[in-house]
């Protein structure tokens, strides 16, 4: 069984990956997160939907603690996996985040390989002085398989196409074995053909014991495995529950403030207006 596919991931503590209580944020001296409650369980997949500057990524960027929110805040709980208090570095490793920015900085002349291994290390390419063993590379080669893109080990960031840029992302995340994978609008700017390989894999990391935590504007990108929905307009949860009762035309309609249509097609679901 691949290192990031381990026993330490499915038998990690039942605490809630995610235990958030009143968490308010200011920026700019206005309210962009308000009084935000959320608690994702240990095996829980979620989907965060909303329109621009709702607040998504400034939720994701309270649980990478990029964001603080009010320390005042009457019960406030900023906790990740049962702890409030992290070591940055520690805490990102334990949630594998994708974002575009992420995969801007990494899009460099480096091979898919070098960039996954560089996970290891926190860092955008490879350097003499890093102590990179053979049980560190094996484990790339592992992930790279795992994920089907193996065959492009020694290809340059900058060869390869977006999808497949985004695979090598997710691989650099799991060398450190995570508990969750945080996904920012991971299919933006990908064609048909790679947005379907890429919720394949992502259905595929699911099912090997990683919580899912997706924002997108997609619909589609949800994922038979994700079972639960929370939908933010304007910094506050605007609906949380389960995705068949909350994908819904009406909630979708009052979200983005547009007519709205949901169809479901099989486990997915498409958003029309
Ligand atoms: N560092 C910051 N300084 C000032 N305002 C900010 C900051 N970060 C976020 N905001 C504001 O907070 C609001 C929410 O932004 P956020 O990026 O979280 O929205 P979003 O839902 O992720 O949007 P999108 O779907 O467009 O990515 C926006 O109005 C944004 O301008």
């Amino acid at each position: 069984m691949p290192k990031f596919e381990s026993s330490e991931t499915k038998d990690a503590g039942q605490e809630p990956v995610i235990d958030f209580q009143n968490v308010s944020v200011i920026k700019d001296g206005r309210l962009i997160l308000d009084s935000i409650a959320i608690q994702i369980g240990a095996d829980e997949h979620v989907a965060i939907i909303g329109p621009n500057g709702s607040g998504k990524s400034s939720l994701i960027k309270v649980m990478t603690r990029e964001y603080y929110p009010i320390a005042d805040a009457p019960g406030l709980s900023t906790k990740i996996m049962g702890d409030d208090v992290w070591n940055v570095f520690d805490l990102r490793k334990r949630l594998g985040i994708i974002t575009t920015d992420l995969q801007n900085t990494c899009l460099r002349d480096t091979t898919v390989f070098d960039t996954v291994l560089s996970g290891y290390f926190s860092s955008v390419g490879i350097y003499d002085i890093f102590d990179v063993t053979l049980e560190m590379k094996v484990t790339v080669l592992e992930i790279l398989n795992f994920l089907g893109i193996g065959h492009l080990a020694e290809q340059k960031m900058t060869k390869i196409s977006s999808g497949e840029a985004r695979k090598t992302l997710i691989a650099r995340a799991l060398v450190h074995d995570p508990k969750a994978l945080i996904l920012d609008e991971p299919t933006n700017s990908l064609d048909m053909k790679s947005i379907y390989q890429f919720r394949k894999t992502i259905s595929k990391i699911a099912k090997a014991g990683k919580n899912i935590i997706l924002v997108t504007h997609d619909l589609a990108d949800i994922i038979p495995e994700i079972s639960r929905v929370i939908l933010i307009k304007d910094g506050k949860i605007f609906a949380d529950g389960k995705k068949e009762d909350i994908l819904t035309g009406e909630n979708l309609t009052a979200l983005f403030e547009v007519p709205v249509t949901v169809e479901k097609h099989g486990d997915y679901y498409a958003a029309f207006c």
